[in-house]
């Protein structure tokens, strides 16, 4: 089953509001609009910055989409220096990206809370982007595999399948984030297709072919072209190199079978 790439980048804590709309309005005049029928764009930027992504975007009805990188699992209430679905949904975005490594790592976010949470973004017409992965330690010892099927089962626990099927899963191995060592082609494939058949066994085959499996982790525009030619890999979670406009154009277009 065909499945359109999607490229998403993750700029974490880096760009404020103003520089933000620069970065949107050069990354959507340095990639010509056909491309975009062949890979869907996204960019999750800070909280701060998502009215005046917003505002960018809409001011040129650019076919790029958003979304934020984190959400509560609350609906609404005191939780003090939280954001809800309901707002980033609000403000127009797309997707939220959940259980990102940082978040696991930094914030003590386990798999109960992710699941939560990602039930929370999909009741509000979100997209979750579900992020799991493996630490150096797991992929030295060869326990990657269950490792990530096991993050997988415990992030989704209690969605029913058609939730399942509104949500897009990265793949990142904690081993390849921020470090400049990209997982190879096959470390990728590996893990994704073991992703997609734990769907398949657990939520059905439907399901199974229809959720995007993105690999995330040094991506940029000399590995891409390589990583979403696996039959598993559906796109890519990019930190580091989205917060450039050139160049995330360039991996884009790279992506839906560009040159740009
Ligand atoms: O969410 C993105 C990942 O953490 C990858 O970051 P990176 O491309 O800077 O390695």
């Amino acid at each position: 089953m065909a499945r359109k790439p999607l490229i998403a980048g993750n700029w974490k804590m880096n760009l404020n509001h103003l520089e933000a709309i620069g970065v949107v309005q050069k990354l959507y005049f340095a990639l010509p609009t056909k491309y975009y029928d062949h890979v869907d764009v996204a960019v999750c930027p800070p909280f701060t910055d998502l009215r005046s992504v917003q505002t960018a975007i809409d001011a040129d009805s650019m076919p790029i989409t958003y979304g934020g990188q984190d959400c509560s699992p609350e609906e609404s209430g005191a939780f003090t220096g939280d954001v809800s679905a309901a707002m980033l949904r609000k403000l127009g975005c797309t997707y939220v990206v959940l259980g990102h490594s940082e978040r696991r790592s930094v914030h003590g976010e386990d798999d109960a809370l992710v699941a939560r949470k990602v039930a929370k973004a999909l009741e509000h017409g979100l997209t979750p982007i579900l992020c799991l992965g493996e630490g150096e330690e797991v992929r030295d010892a060869g326990g990657h595999v269950e490792h990530c099927t096991a993050q997988l089962d415990g992030s989704l626990k209690g969605l029913t399948a058609e939730q399942v099927g509104r949500v897009v899963i990265a793949y990142e191995p904690v081993w390849a984030i921020g470090t400049g060592k990209t997982a190879t082609t096959q470390d990728a494939q590996e893990v994704c297709h073991a992703l997609r058949e734990r769907l398949r066994e657990v939520h059905g085959p439907a399901v199974a072919d229809a959720v995007r499996i993105l690999y995330g982790g040094s991506v940029k525009s000399g590995n891409v072209k390589d990583l979403v030619a696996q039959a598993d890999v559906d796109g890519a979670l990019v930190g580091g190199a989205s917060l450039e406009p050139e160049g995330f154009a360039e991996l884009c277009a790279l992506a839906a079978g560009g040159p740009l």
